[in-house]
């Protein structure tokens, strides 16, 4: 089914599969285009994301991946088109307008600080204070114990909040990432490559977190070239190629040789011909 081929009730249910109870999806992406000078990262792209599903988006290199999440999380304005969050129309000139609006965005670099510990980490540049003003100081313990809340409810982790990040697996050090995005309690968390360079534990070990995540209520939005795992794991599938959205998917409709079609060649009409 492409996307282009409007209209169908087929379309509309994987492109919509449920809405908030007010009837809006978390996230709407309308007529998106994105222009880096004579280049077009993102063509016209049109997408609801739903409350507490995990979407992930595919594509092959230069597909428009990065640009999109760049476009929601405040990093890029969108040369044309409109968000909406919750149905109402937002715009982000900056990171911190996305994230005042409830989005958190984990990069694949993670940005963590080696040396600190794993509080500090989540709670670096927003540390809980006491006192007024110029007589205000960090709050080591509120900070410690909203950490471990965090690690331990939000992300089931039974870890030492005090200890280095230095010394995590590299599993461990991606949940640290998405705990400092849930120190600033966002209903949608966008992850560029979550599981890339991960062992097959440690990515059983962020998948298992996302999906608890997406069952608090958390919205997901996953870019990532790990096909496999998101088959496993994603609500739906968004393709893009050459910065349209040419394609959504359900994984149970799909697998990784037709998503590897659609992310190469931008439909899947060169196969059927092939049967021909
Ligand atoms: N800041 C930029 N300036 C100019 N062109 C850019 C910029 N960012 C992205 N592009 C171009 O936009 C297109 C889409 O790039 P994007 O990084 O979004 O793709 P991607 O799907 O994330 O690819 P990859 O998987 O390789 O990261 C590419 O042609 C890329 O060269």
């Amino acid at each position: 089914m492409s996307v282009e081929d409007s209209g169908t009730a087929e379309q509309e249910a994987a492109s919509s599969p449920a809405t908030d109870e007010a009837g809006e999806p978390k996230l709407r992406v309308e007529n998106i285009t994105k222009q880096f000078g004579r280049i077009v990262a993102l063509d016209d792209v049109t997408l609801d994301i739903q409350e507490a599903e995990i979407f992930a988006l595919v594509g092959d290199n230069g597909a428009g991946k990065s640009t999109l999440m760049n476009v929601l999380s405040g990093v890029h304005s969108a040369t044309k088109g409109t968000i909406y969050k919750d149905g109402r129309e937002v715009h982000f000139s900056n990171p911190s307008d996305a994230r005042d609006n409830g989005i958190e965005t984990v990069y694949q670099d993670l940005a963590l600080m080696d040396d600190l510990d794993i509080a500090t980490n989540i709670f670096m540049g927003q540390f809980p204070k006491r006192g007024l003003g110029p007589f205000s100081f960090i709050d080591w313990e509120t900070t410690y114990e909203q950490s471990r809340a965090i690690m331990m409810d939000q992300l089931g982790r039974d870890v030492d909040i005090k200890t280095e990040v230095e010394f995590l697996s590299g599993g461990q050090r991606q949940l640290v990432a998405v705990g400092r995005a849930l120190a600033f309690d966002p209903d949608v968390i966008i992850l560029d490559e979550p599981t890339s360079a991960l062992s097959v534990d440690a990515t059983r070990l962020v998948q298992d977190t996302l999906d608890r995540l997406a069952e608090e209520g958390i919205t997901i939005v996953i870019v990532s070239h790990n096909i496999e795992s998101v088959l496993a794991h994603a609500d739906r599938i968004g393709v893009l190629y050459q910065g349209r959205l040419v394609d959504i998917k359900q994984p149970e409709e799909t697998d990784l040789e037709e998503l590897n079609e659609l992310m190469t060649t931008g439909t899947l009409d060169a196969g059927l011909l092939d049967d021909d």
